[in-house]
């Protein structure tokens, strides 16, 4: 258990017109309700609330003018005479409260003292508290996309989160973009990062996107690390990025902090969370393509993608209709995917177990990758990944896709690999070979149920470092021949005229969905970089199952 931190401050104030022992340590800022009578009285049982001091967002003088009280949102509030005494010396301490699924709201409760300086002595010490805390932004560079999701990006910021992070001191350099790319392009050369403590998008995945397309080339660029070569270890960005949810998706989002809320996470934003997350790069022939941190989808959901970006004017409904003619469309593809498995790690793509705040799985595999890292590098071979521990499998797929993380989001909230971590190093490559519609319509209903959607004949699902994927109509002849040994007559006749474009039956191939963006090359190679990024996140916290020993309320 741990013990009860040293006690800065102990006072008798009054919340509202009732008595309470108020006390704040380090850690805690409690308020006990007073009981005059040690006797047990069933209709006012004791009521005492904590917060933790890491989640005080700020605490406000009550100011006075003229007989009235400022209100919460800035209006102001006649007071009764018999009140006047008492509001001169009040104080209001903003903190954050859990609501239900995830979701943060800030809450207040007004303290008032005896006297002045008294008061004063509370605001000053509450405020000390803060200052120690040496994670929380003081400056932040925003960028918000007016165009993302419902095109509601700008009001969600004015309107929601910008008087938060007002109330909690912390100064923004806002920038509405004016085209697709400004924010990754502003990051890559222009932006004067050093005068930041982080980085936030309001958008969807798409925004997010570019802001680590923009931070991470930029990090590589002051480092010397070439971004074009897939064996380079990258440097990691030192920046935080957070996110508030406007976008479509907005899976990554909902997959770090449990929700889609903006509220929210702000709040994860100005409490200064910090969450590590995996990045993937992807190359075509040692030339770099593009990171992604969440979903890379060749099949049903580049197919998906493709179809729905002619459908943008209809908003987020039209991922659904795009999914809906896909999966009537039935398309698959063929080509080799080749791995490299994740030795050595613990946590399986099986696990009954879920990537959650303060993730052990993450911080064992994460430790065990740099230790690797450091001893490569002593042996100057960066590039030690042997040949020989390489699996290759060739067929028929209706999908194939890597989940760095879970991609939990509103349409799946366990997500695509609901047991992937944000932080491991690894991404779980998903297989999903040609089958009956039925069967495919049973592998997608899984995603929204609690059914295992990896328990099928057809689907296998693999925790990896690297893949490379290789479309049937890129394969080298010699390749092809041996294909063409492993196939009977009929199904090389069937082959052939679906390849040939005249007799528009079926496509050859897909394209890649990359966090949402279409891919221009088929032929790619993915290589998972662990906690290359950090988020203003803490991952999905687990609801409490015993009592908190360490909350003074629970003593
Ligand atoms: N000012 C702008 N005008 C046009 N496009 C923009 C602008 N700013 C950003 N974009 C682009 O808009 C695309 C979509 O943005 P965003 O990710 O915010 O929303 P979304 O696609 O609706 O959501 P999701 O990615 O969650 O599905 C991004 O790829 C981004 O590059
Ligand atoms: C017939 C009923 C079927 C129901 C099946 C539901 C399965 C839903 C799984 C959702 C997986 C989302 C993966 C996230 C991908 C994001 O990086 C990307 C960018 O925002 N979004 C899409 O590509 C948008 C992709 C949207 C796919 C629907
Ligand atoms: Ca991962």
């Amino acid at each position: 258990m741990e013990r009860p931190s040293r006690l800065v401050l102990l006072s008798e104030l009054r919340v509202r017109n009732t008595t309470y022992d108020v006390s704040l340590s380090r850690s805690q800022l409690t308020w006990k309700r007073r009981v005059s009578s040690p006797v047990y009285h069933p209709f006012r049982p004791s009521v005492c609330h904590s917060v933790s001091v890491s989640e005080i967002i700020s605490v406000r003088e009550e100011e006075e003018e003229n007989g009235s009280r400022r209100r919460e949102d800035g209006s102001w509030k006649k007071i009764k005479e018999r009140e006047e005494k008492d509001c001169r010396q009040a104080f209001t301490v903003l903190y954050v409260e859990r609501c239900r699924q995830h979701r943060w709201r800030c809450a207040e409760v007004t303290f008032t003292c005896s006297d002045g300086p008294l008061c004063q002595h509370w605001i000053s010490s509450i405020r000390e508290q803060l200052a120690t805390i040496t994670s929380r932004p003081k400056h932040l560079l925003v960028y918000i996309n007016p165009y993302g999701g419902k095109r509601q990006g700008k009001r969600i910021y004015e309107q929601k989160v910008a008087p938060l992070f007002a109330q909690a001191g912390v100064s923004t350099h806002v920038i509405v973009t004016e085209y697709a790319n400004h924010a990754r392009d502003h990051l890559k050369t222009e932006a004067e990062l050093e005068k930041f403590d982080g980085v936030v998008c309001v958008g969807g995945d798409g925004m997010f996107s570019e802001i680590i397309h923009g931070l991470i080339w930029r990090t590589q660029i002051d480092n010397g690390v070439d971004p074009n070569c897939p064996d380079e270890t990258l440097s990691g960005c030192s920046l935080r990025i957070g996110i508030i949810p406007a976008g479509s998706t907005d899976c990554i989002c909902f997959a770090t902090v449990g929700t889609n809320d903006p509220v929210t996470s702000a709040l994860h934003i100005i409490v200064g969370d910090s969450q590590p997350m995996d990045v993937c790069s992807v190359h075509h022939n040692n030339t770099f393509l593009r990171y992604s941190v969440s979903l890379l989808g060749y099949g049903f959901y580049g197919d998906v993608l493709t179809d729905s970006e002619r459908k943008r004017w209809m908003g987020p409904a039209r991922y659904d209709l795009s999914g809906l003619k896909m999966f009537l469309t039935h398309h698959y593809y063929e080509g080799t995917v080749s791995y490299l498995p994740a030795r050595g790690i613990i946590g399986t793509p099986r696990d009954a177990a879920r990537c959650r705040s303060g993730c052990v799985v993450c911080q064992h595999n994460g430790q065990l990758h740099s230790e690797r890292a450091e001893s490569y590098e002593m042996d100057d071979m960066s590039n030690c990944e042997s040949d020989g521990e390489w699996r290759t499998i060739r067929g028929k797929f209706l999908a194939i896709n890597a989940a760095s993380m879970s991609c939990a989001c509103p349409r799946s909230p366990k997500g695509l690999s609901p047991a992937a971590h944000l932080a491991d190093g690894t991404t779980d490559l998903i297989l999903v070979r040609k089958c009956s519609r039925f069967d495919f319509l049973r592998h997608l209903l899984r995603h929204t149920s609690k059914d295992d959607q990896f328990d099928l004949t057809f689907v296998e699902v693999h925790r990896v470092r690297r893949f490379r994927f290789m479309p049937r109509h890129c394969q080298s002849d010699s390749e092809l021949e041996l294909d063409l040994q492993e196939n009977s007559k009929h199904q090389i006749f069937s082959q052939i005229c679906r390849d040939h474009p005249a007799c528009g039956c079926a496509p050859a191939y897909s394209s890649w969905n990359c966090d949402g963006e279409i891919l221009t090359h088929t032929a790619i190679d993915v290589r998972v970089h662990c906690q290359l990024i950090n988020l203003f996140a803490r991952g999905i916290e687990e609801p409490p199952v015993f009592e908190d020993l360490t909350n003074p309320c629970a003593i």
